[in-house]
Parts: C-alpha cells; structure tokens; sequence
C-alpha cells in the first residue's frame, strides 16, 4: 500500500488565492463608520455569481472538524456559481483547491493547492473552481452563499485512491 503523499499548507491571502476567487477579510480593505460610527461597513469583499436561472442563497454549514490524517477523498465544482464560505465561531480550516480539472488516474499531474484560514478568514471559491468539500478543523458553524435552482451544479471526482493528506 503506497504511503500517502503529502500537500503543505499554505496562509491565505488574497493575492495567494486569487486564480481560484476572494479571500473575505477586513484586514487590508478600506471601510465606512455607519450607524453614527458605531459600526464599520466593509463592503463588496467577495464577487458572487450565478447563472440566470439560479439565484443566491444563504445556508449555515454545521461543520464536524475533521480528523488527522486530514486525508483528500474528493474534488468538485459549480460550474452555476460561487460558493462562499464564513466561520461564525471564528474557527480556522482548510482550503483545497485544484487549478484545473484533475486526472482522476494521475494525481502527480493535479494542481494541488492547501491554505488554511486563521479562521478571521472566510472564502469565496469562483464558480467552476475545483476544490475540496469544506474541511473543518474544528466543530464550527459556517455561513454560506451559494447558488440554488434548476440543473446540475456540482461535478465531482473520487480522488481517495490518490491517498494524499494534508500535512498541517
Ligand atoms: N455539498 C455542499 O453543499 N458543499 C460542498 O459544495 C462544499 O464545498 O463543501
Ligand atoms: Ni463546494
């Protein structure tokens, strides 16, 4: 039995994870005192999309944290919209992301990528990016805008067999 590969675990920043969408953050973004300055406003941090017979939607993850070895079972996509994900309770996690459509039988030619989240940090994967389903490093609760409506808008592909684990 082959041993598993192992991805590193790079932070996530915007400029890092700009081919597969927005890192949505206050750090580094201008902002509004509103609310006779009791509140800030920062705007427009994250560019979500869907297709014309969709529409944008707002769900709460209850997310089980995931256990060591942090080991890739699968990779999808939207290709209908985004799909933007927020810890509530501040809890880091895990971004998988692959740059372009994966060879389910060749695993050395994936673009694979790993960020982890301090948890202030929320994503927005782009619509059509592939990427890992959501890999909580802890129980936590996570909002997230995606896209609903008719036909098929999440493609996936077993990648188990490729035995790769997260090292982080
Ligand atoms: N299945 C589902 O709604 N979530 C996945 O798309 C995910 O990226 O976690
Ligand atoms: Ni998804």
């Amino acid at each position: 039995m082959s041993m598993p590969r192992s991805l590193p675990v790079e932070p996530l920043t915007a400029e890092a994870f700009a081919p597969y969408g927005q890192v949505i953050e206050c750090a580094g973004h201008r902002s509004l005192p509103i609310n006779h300055a009791t509140s800030r406003r920062f705007s427009d941090l994250a560019q979500l999309e869907t297709d014309p017979d969709g529409r944008l939607a707002l769900s709460i993850f209850q997310a089980r944290a995931r256990q060591r070895p942090y080991l890739l079972d699968t990779l999808e996509r939207h290709p209908l919209g985004s799909q933007a994900f927020m810890p509530l309770n501040g809890q880091p996690f895990l971004i998988v992301v692959c740059a372009a459509r994966p060879a389910p039988e060749a695993p050395e030619t994936a673009a694979l990528k790993a960020f982890v989240s301090h948890g202030k940090q929320g994503i927005n994967f782009r619509r059509g990016t592939w990427h890992h389903p959501l890999l909580a490093l802890a129980d936590a609760d996570f909002l997230v805008a995606d896209r609903l409506g008719p036909g098929h808008n999440c493609e996936e592909i077993d990648i188990a067999h490729w035995q790769i684990r997260v090292d982080y």
